[in-house]
């Protein structure tokens, strides 16, 4: 196997009647795992971040289903499996794979006899974590064409192998031009508060030989002025049905400098992640996360206590800035609407 593969092949695995996680929060300094055994740390790895990213908190959540019960052993109702779905969709709100995953394990309870359970609800979390690994590649073939010309891509946190279940979505479609052969560069946004993209995006293409460059946020606008950036990729955590998109703190801005510039930014996702009930972005629920996570960021206090402080994880970029949206089934090129509904029917 690649180092690549090695390293991100198993961001999750469920094995022994345990879920296995690469602890996130450990990186780029600690490549250990995180065994969760119930409910309760399923939610907390998603909470904490351990395990982020919306495909893979929708895979790590339907396996953590498979958890509920406790130490006598399997839920001897389905109330029980039930009460454990509706505690998991409270680990965060925005990323609308934990609720689509979620929901596909509520209908495996509700058709299934008590007593096969157990196993139908595992074969329905490893179809979700296999289909995501089909997902990612497709993303990979489908974004490769336009990125093909560029030489410097620019992404904004990680949308990676380690946002999913391998190579990721915004990332994959680097992945598949360098086993190409085709030997891009990518700047990779730091992304604060929480540096995912300095820690993560930036371990992992290193760790599969991808050239990486990590920029501070406010690097981004002048790269651009100077003619160094060819694309912007970006992953989403929720997609609503006119085209506006979720995704990590920082992408708007970097939506608007790309526009300005006459830059193409595109968005890599899954069809999981469009939330057709939603008629624009305003309508997602944007996670607020914890003053510390800015004001001491290590434990090391970088705000006054009397200062106030917004930790908002997510923003909204429109549609129309949105040069395409990639997913495993195509390309929609200026999205809209009737274009995403016509695409995801
Ligand atoms: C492939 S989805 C990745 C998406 O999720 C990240 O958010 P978080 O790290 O808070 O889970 C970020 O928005 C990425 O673009």
């Amino acid at each position: 196997m690649t180092a690549h593969e090695t390293i991100t092949a198993e961001t999750i695995a469920f094995d022994d009647h345990a879920l296995i996680l690469i602890d996130q929060t450990r990186l780029p300094g600690e490549l250990v795992t995180l065994r969760c055994t119930d409910i309760r740390q399923t939610h907390d790895a998603i909470r904490r971040l351990v395990v982020r990213g919306a495909p893979a908190i929708g895979i790590a959540a339907a396996y953590g289903v498979c958890l509920a019960g406790d130490q006598t052993g399997p839920p001897t109702t389905k109330q029980i499996y039930l009460d454990a779905i509706e505690y998991l969709a409270t680990s965060r709100p925005t990323a609308v794979n934990l609720f689509w995953a979620l929901d596909r394990m509520r209908d495996v309870v509700e058709s299934t006899d008590m007593g096969d359970l157990p196993a139908k609800l595992l074969d329905e979390a490893r179809s979700i974590h296999a289909e995501d690994r089909e997902m990612c590649h497709a993303i990979g073939r489908n974004g490769a064409e336009l990125l093909a010309d560029a030489a410097n891509v620019l992404t904004h946190c990680n949308a990676g192998g380690l946002a999913t279940s391998t190579w990721g979505t915004a990332l994959a479609p680097i992945y598949h031009l360098h086993q190409a052969g085709h030997k891009l560069h990518v700047y990779a946004d730091e992304t604060r508060p929480l540096l995912q993209g300095a820690r993560l995006t930036a371990w992992e293409l290193s760790q599969a030989g991808v050239n990486v460059t990590v920029l501070t946020d406010s690097m981004s606008g002048s790269l651009m002025r100077q003619g160094k950036v060819d694309a912007v990729i970006v992953g989403a955590d929720r997609i609503a049905a006119n085209g506006d998109v979720a995704n990590k703190i920082g992408t708007y801005p970097l939506a608007v400098l790309a526009r300005h510039h006459a830059i193409p930014f595109y968005v890599a996702a899954p069809s999981s992640t469009f939330d057709l009930a939603l008629e624009n972005g305003d309508l997602i629920p944007i996670e607020q996360r914890d003053r510390a996570e800015v004001a001491s960021p290590h434990g090391v206090t970088v705000v006054p206590e009397a200062a106030q402080v917004i930790n908002p994880a997510f923003d909204v970029t429109p549609s129309e800035l949105v040069t395409a949206i990639i997913t495993e089934r195509g390309v929609v090129h200026s999205p809209d609407k009737s274009k995403l509904a016509d695409h995801l029917s």
